[in-house]
This record gives C-alpha cells, structure tokens and sequence, in this order.
C-alpha cells in the first residue's frame, strides 16, 4: 500500500512551509515530539501501533508534477520557484520512535522528528494520522485480549471500518496487539496475518435446507470448516443440522472445526450448543461467536459461563466505537536561534495540562529489582543517561509532592534511531517479532497498571533538569506577559 502521500496533510502546513520560505526562515533547525495526553477507555497504557505506515510514508515522500500543478491552481499563488523547490523535496531529517507493541503512557515523547522547520512541518499532519489510529486500535484490541487471553481472536470489523485504510491497518494494529487473525484478505497478503473466514447468512439463504447448504460447504471445505448455525433456529434447527455434518465428515475421517453464533442469548446458546455437540461425541467442535462484541460483553459472557473458544470481533473494535479517536499532538520543543544554538520552547496554557515540556527529550523506561517498570523517565539528551546505581528522583510532574528515590534498576531506552538525516537506520521488524515485544513489555508491568477497570496511574517523570527548565520558561513567559 505505497501511496502517493506528499499531500496527505493539513492546508496550513504548506502555507507555513511557505511562509517560512518567503521569510528565509524555512532551513531552522526545529524539534517536534508526538504525544497524547490521555488514556483511550480508561485504559492504565496504550500500545504504540504505527510506525511502519510512518516508515514507508517517509521514505517515499516526494511531490509529483501533478502535485505540484495542483498547488499552483491554488488561490494562495505560491511563487513557482517555491514549488521548483517541493518537485526536489526528500525528507532529510532524524527521526526517533517508540516501536510498535510498545507499552506507552500519556505525556511522553512517541515519535521525535528533527529536521528544518519546513520538512518537519510538513510530516506532522500524516504522522499523527497513522499514529493516533493505529495506536487506538491496538489499545483496544489489547483490552480485549486480556479479557480472553487463552481463547481465539478474530478480526472481523473491515464491513464497519472508516474506509479501506482504516480496515486495513486497523487489522494489523489488532494483530500486534494480540489477535490471531483477520477476516480481511488483502491485510493478510499485504502483512502476513493469518486470515480466517466462516460463512454468512446468505450462504444458508441460497439452499432450500439448512442441511443441504451445511453439507455443501462441508464437501467443498471439508477442512475446518466453520459452520453459521443461527439463520433459523439455532437449538432446533442450527445445531442438530451441524451435527448431522460433523458426522457425515467423520465417516470420511475428516473433523469439522466449529459452529458460530451471531445472535440472540450467547452465553445460554453456547452452554446449549456445547452440551448437545458433547453429547453427539463432538468434543473437538468449537463454538465461535459473534454479534457486536467488545471486551465488555466478552468479559460478561465468561462470568455468565459462555462455553466459546472463539471470539469474532467486528464494529466495536474497528471503530473504537466508545472512543474514535486518540488525541496525540505534535509539539515544537525546540527550535534553532539566529545565534544556531537550539533554544528549547514551550506552549502555555490555562490548562496545566496543556503545557508542554520544553526541550528535546529521551524517554527511559526504570525497571526495578523484581523485573518490574517503576516508572518512565523524561531527561535531556545531554543529562547523564540513568543508569543503576545512581539515585534518580521519580516524580508526577503534575503533582510534584508525589515523589520516590530509586538507585537499584534499569533504565531501558525506548526511542529508537528510525532516520539519520533522511537515511532509514532502521530496519522494520516482522510481525510476529512486533508481537513477541509486545508481550514482553506487557511482563515488565504489574497487573495493577495493566488491568481493564481504574488501574493505577503509572508515573511518567521529569528529569530535576527538565523540570527546571520548564519552569524557567513558564515564568519567563509570565514575566515578558507582566510587561
Ligand atoms: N448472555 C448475554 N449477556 C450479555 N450480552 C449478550 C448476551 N448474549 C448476547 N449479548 C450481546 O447483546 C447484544 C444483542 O444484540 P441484539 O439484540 O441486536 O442481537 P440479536 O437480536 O440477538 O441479533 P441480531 O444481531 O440478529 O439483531 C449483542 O451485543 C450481543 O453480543
Ligand atoms: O458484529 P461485529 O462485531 O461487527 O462482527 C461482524 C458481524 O458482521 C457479520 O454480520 P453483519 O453485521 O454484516 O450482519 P448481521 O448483524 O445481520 O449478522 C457477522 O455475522 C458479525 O455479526
Ligand atoms: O468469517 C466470518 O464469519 C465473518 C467475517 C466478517 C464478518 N463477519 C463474519
């Protein structure tokens, strides 16, 4: 899915782009860090999804002639040497990010770009994009999966998805976070997942009996075959036609894989259903079942003793329908001075949420005696990197009285070199290498930060230095107000 991408991205940031190159200003060195400052559902950690479609969006951002024709039909009559200079446009700038399957918390830096102002402009719009969806699923599909961690989760949510994009990439970022397939073929082809499929309504629908079709799709896909049993009566009819299949497929020694359920009381059908498989001697008949689920409903139908091994995921997922959208930002933190000395910067706010922390910033991750993430950890690229032994101060920078010491632990760097002045240093894991970080960076937390419903607040703290300093900023600015 390589597109042309170039114009993927918000009106003003070519209108900064050019102002800053009318102004000579457009070669400032500039930093930009992209965060969020809120948990989606509730959630104690997000998983960081994204970086692949960032990757590849990078390395071929360019503008074609017929981008370029199109910004010249535009009423704000760039000067044409400025869109000679985009027809050469590569990105040449460095960019550092979390990887995919990371555990990630609000307020910290999740990708860094640094470059001149106008490239690193530019880049902020589809950054964001493919950041804040992607991550939203993947939290949401890790909710879910801690919900049902020993049984199957499929994806099924591309008819319900926001376009094809979203469906496409939103099967990934589930599988990153811990699902086992899609239903969406061309994810598959595309990523490797492993795609798996039942059959609809409109199957059983074509036949003039429910056992006629059941056996028909039986012979055609005689391995694993999956079959729908709710079109007309799941107890009365559904069921025993299953069985009277699964039978017809054991006197050719081949086992049919499950039934699914895609309506009415799931956690009484699926204890009905699995009490009249047993009984028919069909142990090895799973139960799958649909029908707008989230991780709610999952959870409700276990406490209820729903006997189901597969869950078919759609809309709720797709959609983050409780929550559509993450609202990760792109903040300038430091940007270069006419002296060439970068000068870190702040964006004030009533909110004292809303402020950002001024400076270009490392993130650690602090991981304590017992193997366990203490808490994550914000310094200057220029500080003494954390390292055990020396006493670090963990802090919440918003309530700053809450306060330990550590001195045993780990600091564990969590962005990683992705681009060197334009130049990929960084080579894209597979999937399955994505899934196997994700797990082990689940492991590095206590069951507290991680479980669904009011977790603990995992801190994310200042180093003294870059508190200090955004401080100093907040009442310079209050200051130069005061005049
Ligand atoms: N035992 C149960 N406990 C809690 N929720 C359930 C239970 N069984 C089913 N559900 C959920 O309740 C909702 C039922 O929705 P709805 O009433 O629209 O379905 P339906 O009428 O059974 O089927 P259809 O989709 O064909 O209309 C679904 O989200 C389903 O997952
Ligand atoms: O419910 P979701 O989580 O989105 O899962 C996907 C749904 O898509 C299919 O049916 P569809 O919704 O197309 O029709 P139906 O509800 O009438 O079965 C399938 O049978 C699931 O119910
Ligand atoms: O394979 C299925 O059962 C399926 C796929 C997509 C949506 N609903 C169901």
């Amino acid at each position: 899915m390589n597109q042309e991408l170039a114009l993927h991205t918000d009106k003003y940031q070519i209108n900064m782009m050019y102002a800053h190159w009318v102004n000579g200003t457009h070669k400032r060195r500039a930093v930009f860090e992209a965060y969020f400052r809120k948990l989606p559902f509730g959630n104690g950690f997000a998983v960081f999804a994204g970086l692949e479609r960032i990757v590849r969006y990078i390395s071929t951002l360019r503008f074609s002639e017929e981008d370029i024709r199109y910004l010249s039909e535009q009423e704000e009559n760039y000067d044409p040497a400025f869109l000679e200079e985009l027809l050469r446009f590569r990105f040449q700038g460095t960019i550092h990010s979390m990887q995919e399957g990371a555990v990630i918390f609000p307020e910290e830096p999740l990708v860094r770009v640094e470059g001149s102002i106008m490239e690193a402009q530019l880049v902020e719009t589809a950054i964001l994009n493919f950041m804040n969806y992607q991550t939203l699923i993947a939290t949401k599909a890790a909710r879910i999966k801690q919900v049902a961690a020993g049984d199957t989760l499929l994806e099924f949510g591309t008819r319900r998805a926001q376009e094809a994009d979203a469906a496409v990439w939103g099967a990934r970022a589930a599988y990153v976070a811990g699902f086992d397939a899609t239903s969406n073929m061309l994810a598959g082809r595309l990523f490797g997942i492993p795609t798996k499929g039942t059959h609809a309504h409109s199957w059983v629908q074509s036949f003039s009996s429910e056992q006629e079709a059941f056996d028909a799709y039986a012979r055609v896909l005689p391995d694993g075959v999956t079959l729908l049993v709710d079109t007309f009566d799941t107890l009365r009819s559904g069921v025993p036609h299953a069985i009277a299949t699964a039978k017809k497929l054991e006197a050719q020694g081949k086992r049919m894989k499950g039934i699914r359920l895609d309506s009415g009381d799931l956690a009484y059908l699926s204890i009905q259903a699995r009490k009249m498989l047993d009984e028919a001697g069909l142990p090895y008949v799973g139960i799958v079942a649909s029908n707008d689920l989230d991780e709610n409903t999952i959870m409700n139908l276990k406490s209820q003793g729903a006997r189901i091994d597969t869950w078919g995921v759609g809309t709720q997922l797709i959609t983050a329908s409780d929550q559509p959208s993450l609202g990760g930002v792109y903040k300038l933190v430091e940007i270069e001075g006419s002296d060439g000395r970068m000068v870190p910067t702040i964006k004030i706010s009533s909110n004292p949420e809303k402020v950002s922390t001024p400076g270009k910033k490392e993130v650690y991750r602090i991981i304590g005696e017992q193997g366990k993430a203490l808490a994550d950890y914000l310094a200057f690229p220029e500080e003494e990197a954390p390292r055990s032994g020396r006493k670090l101060k963990i802090f919440n920078p918003l309530h700053p009285y809450l306060r330990k010491k550590v001195e045993r632990y780990e600091a564990m760097p969590m962005l990683q070199p992705i681009f060197t002045n334009g130049l990929q240093v960084y080579e894209l894991p597979t999937l399955e290498a994505i899934r196997a970080y994700h797990r082990s960076q689940l492991d590095l937390f206590w069951p507290e930060y991680l479980r669904k419903l009011n977790p603990e607040v995992y801190r994310v703290s200042l180093s003294e230095t870059v508190w200090n300093r955004k401080q100093e900023l907040i009442a310079e600015h209050l200051h130069t107000e005061e005049e």
